[in-house]
């Protein structure tokens, strides 16, 4: 016999744990299921244990700055700590009852299992079945993907997931794969010591990101001691019981850990999507502008492809809740999703690259200031490389991307974000007074070099 709820969430990422506690607190009976951890991959294998480390691995870097700015400096990396803060601080040694009563607490009844729809309004966990009479929400998230390389799945390789639960760091680490997960993993290592190597297939780091992030980067972490393979397919991957090696077309790498970073993948057939009628085959599930794929069927987060991001996940959230519980509200627009790699410098971008404003026919204008020259960075001095780059749709006058790498690029991206955002024309960004000696100030020299360029 069903068990009857008005909604049923499907996998408890951060935007269906949020969803799932907004709807009961709000009154609706709501059954949440996931079958590993209440919270998702970002509080205890994503976002924030890895933040955890590279906020560790900073404080290393700046107290190696200390001989250049401010006198002698002996810095003895210990991982320790680290692995404690992520056990006791972070993810209760990867135990979520704390999030389980807080669910219930909001009234929530939480089912751990792994669910499958098994059609519009029923999902069934083992032996059981949940139908919803309002609606059903799938936030089932993606795992870890590995390339086919031959050798590969033979070998005791780490995911994130691995990664971040150990106590000690490896002498030697292999990264396959130069996106997010990757590079913040690989310069976090490093710092504590680790000789690390990267092995990216497309031809510069951080592919996704704009080519001059890519380059300001690659320089950094070259400079810190990473090798970068870029343009590199491993061949063969194999493990002797003891080290792994890595083959690739010019040369081969030994490592005692190697971290595949290559990606991650819904897998909409194993949720029962095919249930809707609706294709399993392709990588993510494209819901409407309400987070809706079929009448009642919400779903949100990594799974819609529209940036594998908690805020993109928890964005989502508000619009599929306000849906379900008949609020008015704004529709989701996807033309300034920010996003922030969390290397040092850190990388952050909003809307397009040069490059897909291109591809999408804009008429395009882009600038370049480079932090290094501005007051702030000159200052600032070691560690202070970065830029901030503007890409405008010039017909428009307004930006439609922007990236902003620097010690604090991040944050400095806020005011990029709300630009792009609230599409604010150029003519008044250059009317605005940026503080002194801020590295958001940077902006303004950018609009300035944006002014030299001709109209296209
Ligand atoms: C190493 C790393 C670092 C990251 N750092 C950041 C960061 O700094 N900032 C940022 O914004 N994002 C970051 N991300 C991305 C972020 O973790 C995800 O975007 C975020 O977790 C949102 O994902 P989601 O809502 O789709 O669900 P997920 O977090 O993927 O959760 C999905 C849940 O569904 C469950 N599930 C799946 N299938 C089933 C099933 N059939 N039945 C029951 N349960 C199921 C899973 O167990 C899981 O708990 C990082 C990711 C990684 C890997
Ligand atoms: N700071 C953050 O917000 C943050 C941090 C980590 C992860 N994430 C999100 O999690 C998702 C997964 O991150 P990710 O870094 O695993 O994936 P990704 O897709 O961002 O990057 C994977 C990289 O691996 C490369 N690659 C693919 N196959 C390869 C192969 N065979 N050999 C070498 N390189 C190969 C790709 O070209 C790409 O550069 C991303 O969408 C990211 O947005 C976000």
């Amino acid at each position: 016999m069903a068990e009857d709820a008005d909604v049923v969430v499907l996998g408890m990422g951060p935007g269906g744990e949020a969803l799932a506690s907004r709807l009961a607190t709000a009154g609706l009976t709501v059954v949440g299921i996931d079958e590993r951890l209440l919270g998702g991959e970002c509080p205890y294998y994503g976002c924030v244990p890895t933040k955890m480390m590279i906020r560790a691995a900073g404080s290393l870097a700046e107290a190696r700055r200390v001989p250049v700015l401010a006198g002698d400096s002996r810095v003895v990396a210990d991982y320790t700590p680290v692995a404690r803060r992520i056990r006791e601080e972070a993810t209760d040694d990867w135990d979520d009852q704390v999030a389980v009563d807080r669910f219930t607490r909001a009234g929530g009844r939480f089912v751990r299992g792994t669910g499958r729809l098994t059609g519009p309004r029923t999902v069934r966990v083992g032996g059981r079945e949940f139908r919803a009479s309002k609606a059903v929400v799938l936030n089932t998230g993606t795992a870890p993907s590995a390339p086919p390389v031959p050798g590969l799945s033979d070998t005791p390789y780490w995911t994130n997931r691995d990664a971040v639960t150990v106590y000690t760091v490896p002498e030697s680490l292999v990264v396959l794969g130069s996106g997010a997960v990757g590079l913040e993993l690989a310069q976090t290592f490093a710092r504590f010591g680790a000789m690390v190597s990267v092995v990216e297939v497309a031809d510069r780091i951080l592919p996704q990101e704009e080519p001059q992030a890519a380059e300001v980067l690659a320089d950094v972490l070259s400079s810190e001691g990473l090798s970068l393979h870029t343009s590199a397919a491993a061949e063969h991957v194999g493990h002797d019981g003891t080290d792994f090696t890595v083959r690739l077309p010019d040369t081969r790498l030994r490592a005692r850990r190697l971290l595949v970073a290559t990606g991650r993948r819904a897998d909409l057939e194993a949720v029962g999507l095919a249930e809707l009628g609706l294709d399993t085959t392709r990588g993510f599930v494209e819901p409407d502008e309400r987070m809706r794929i079929a009448d009642g069927v919400y779903a949100i987060g990594d799974m819609t492809g529209k940036g594998a991001f908690t805020h993109v996940s928890m964005y989502q959230a508000d619009i599929a809740a306000r849906d379900i519980l008949g609020e008015p509200g704004p529709p989701a627009r996807y033309h300034a999703v920010p996003r922030v790699t969390f290397t040092d410098p850190e990388v952050g971008a909003v809307g397009l690259t040069e490059r897909q404003a291109r591809q999408q026919g804009l008429l395009v204008r882009t600038a370049v200031a480079r932090l290094p020259e501005s007051s702030r960075g000159w200052i600032h001095k070691a560690g202070n490389e970065g830029l901030v780059k503007l890409v405008e749709d010039a017909r428009r006058g307004v930006l439609v991307g922007a990236t902003s790498v620097g010690p604090c690029g991040g944050e400095v991206l806020s005011g990029l974000a709300l630009a792009v955002h609230a599409e604010v024309p150029v003519e008044t960004l250059r009317r605005m007074i940026y503080a002194y000696p801020t590295f958001h100030r940077a902006t303004e020299h950018a609009l300035a070099e944006l002014d030299r360029e001709p109209r296209p």
